[in-house]
């Protein structure tokens, strides 16, 4: 995958990423019915001293997945072990895991949708029945060893619910869809990341990296600290006019779009008039995976009216044309919008 500035999936180094996760769930901004829903099934799972149901999050990547299954561990008071998808091999991985845990823990499980068959069955009695069951031996000799598992509270993280096999989907008590973030959201985030990191950010700087993350905190959280270093470098105030010129530096433009969001939009423009074109003609277009159009780079285009999803394929919406200073081909209708 590319090094986008702005690429939500990309983990960053700096250690001052993890200085701005919020801890505890008043502190984290946004997602307000998420939240909300949260804090009454951890309430409720604390008065009753069990562990909570399994979690279900589900959106872009960049959101938030991680840092609220660690605020729900802190909020219950209980261990948190991570893991992800395609890191667990072995159905032996996954159980040294889960006979690991102490009552009540939380596993987070990254990237749920990447875990392997034979690992996902694994984890169906374990999720339903604190149950584990193993295979000892192979050929006529195997035999299967029923182990009892520790109540642990299983928070299971995806850019794509769609992917996940019905059985595992259903066995998530607690499904919770995370959302893009508003500009006003965000501008909360930029504000308490630039006090967090003792950065002098002024409003109106503060106001313009918010409108041009892309709904996404962790851009939020890279912009802020790419603008501290113009700010500090350039001894200037980070100001409107000096945050403007650092994001068009950056190649962030007005609305929050980087380089690999403009030629998506103007292969769309120039090479199918608009489209509809398919998903898979843009990818290999645009030496891309389908699962980076649709997880990394649609998801903010298609809320924008950039891009519009259709029976037919991707489209160019209005506010596409617009931005790119280009006008539409005459007669160009919007297809069949597909729910999205
Ligand atoms: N609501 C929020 N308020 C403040 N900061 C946030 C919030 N949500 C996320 N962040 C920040 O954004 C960054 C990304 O968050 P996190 O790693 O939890 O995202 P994620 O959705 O798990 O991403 P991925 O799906 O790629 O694992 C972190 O630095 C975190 O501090």
């Amino acid at each position: 995958m590319s090094e986008r500035l702005s690429d939500p999936e990309r983990r960053d180094e700096d250690s001052t990423e993890g200085a701005l996760r919020p801890q505890t769930l008043a502190e984290f901004t946004g997602q307000k019915i998420v939240r909300e829903n949260l804090s009454i099934f951890i309430q409720a799972a604390k008065v009753r001293g069990e562990a909570l149901d399994h979690v279900l999050l589900h959106g872009p990547p960049g959101l938030g997945k991680t840092t609220l299954a660690q605020i729900v561990s802190r909020e219950l008071g209980v261990g948190f072990r991570a893991t992800s998808g395609p890191v667990l091999q072995r159905a032996g991985d996954l159980a040294a895991i889960l006979t690991n845990l102490q009552p009540r823990d939380v596993l987070f499980v990254d990237e749920i949708h990447r875990l392997q068959p034979a690992i996902e069955e694994t984890l169906y009695p374990a999720m339903e029945d604190f149950q584990l069951d193993l295979i000892i031996g192979e050929g006529p000799a195997a035999r299967t060893v029923r182990i009892d598992l520790p109540p642990f509270t299983l928070v299971g993280a995806t850019t794509r619910s769609g992917l996940l096999a019905q059985p595992l989907r259903d066995r998530f008590g607690i499904p919770l869809r995370l959302v893009l973030y508003t500009p006003d959201e965000l501008l909360g985030i930029v504000r308490r990341g630039a006090s967090k990191l003792g950065f002098d950010l002024a409003d109106e700087g503060a106001e313009e990296i918010a409108k041009r993350s892309r709904g996404t905190p962790r851009i939020a959280g890279r912009l802020l600290r790419r603008i501290r270093d113009f700010a500090l470098v350039e001894g200037r105030t980070a100001d409107r006019r000096m945050v403007d010129a650092a994001l068009a530096r950056l190649e962030v433009d007005a609305r929050g779009l980087d380089a690999m969001d403009r030629r998506y939009l103007l292969r769309i423009a120039q090479h199918h008039n608009g489209g509809p074109v398919g998903v898979e003609t843009l990818a290999a277009a645009l030496a891309e995976s389908r699962d980076t159009l649709e997880d990394v780079i649609e998801p903010f285009l298609i809320q924008e009216g950039f891009v519009l999803r259709t029976q037919r394929g991707r489209m160019l919406g209005d506010a596409g044309w617009r931005h790119l200073g280009l006008t539409p081909p005459a007669g160009s209708g919007q297809g069949d919008l597909l729910d999205v």
